[in-house]
């Protein structure tokens, strides 16, 4: 998983004309990991979702899933959810926050949801990779000059993650820390 990871990342680095190698100095202590999510059938699914909506906020998201389906994405154009259709002996891959910022909005973070099912229970295996805890997530040097200058102050990953852990666990009625909180006003 975590090669599959690195190679995804060379490719992405590729297609924004950088080195393939470009991100490796953000992974090397990589702070990634692995959920098992279980969602039991809902006898409502219409008043309860299975994950509410979010964008992940690492760097790439590799998901397995079964075939019972249930994963939306928000398409950007006209706002509707999209049923991510499972595919057999596939991944989903997500783009993540850091990409965004590391890319400076060339990649953007795809917002997404899960709804439950009223017969049949779901699985899934999201890989989320992470850079270093220590890392200072900004926009590449290289992606910026002065006609496109940097979008994101620089912030700390390790910092971001507990940050926004220790909110959803204490289930805080204010808004978790995003990344628009670092964007550089216009
Ligand atoms: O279960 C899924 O398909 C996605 C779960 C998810 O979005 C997450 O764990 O961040
Ligand atoms: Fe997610």
């Amino acid at each position: 998983m975590v090669n599959l990871a690195f190679k995804l990342m060379e490719l992405i680095a590729l297609s924004l004309d950088l080195p393939a190698k470009r991100f490796v100095e953000f992974l090397e202590d990589h702070a990634s990991f692995i959920r098992l999510n279980h969602y039991p059938p809902c006898p409502s699914p219409d008043l309860a979702l299975g994950v509410g909506r979010h964008k992940d906020a690492g760097a790439l998201t590799i998901l397995a899933q079964d075939d019972v389906g249930g994963l939306e994405v928000k398409r950007k154009s006209d706002g509707e959810w999209v049923l991510v259709k499972p595919t057999p002996d596939s991944y989903i891959i997500n783009v993540g926050d850091i990409i965004q910022v590391w890319s400076n909005d060339a990649y953007e973070s795809v917002e997404h949801r899960v709804k439950l099912n009223s017969e049949k229970e779901r699985f899934s295996i999201p890989f989320f990779l992470n850079p270093s805890h220590y890392t200072m997530v900004k926009p590449l040097e290289e992606l910026t000059d002065e006609q496109n200058p940097a979008k994101y102050k620089a912030y700390n990953w390790g910092k971001f993650f507990t940050t926004r852990k220790r909110s959803n666990l204490m289930k805080l009625n204010v808004e978790n820390v995003q990344i628009y909180h670092f964007r550089v006003s216009e």
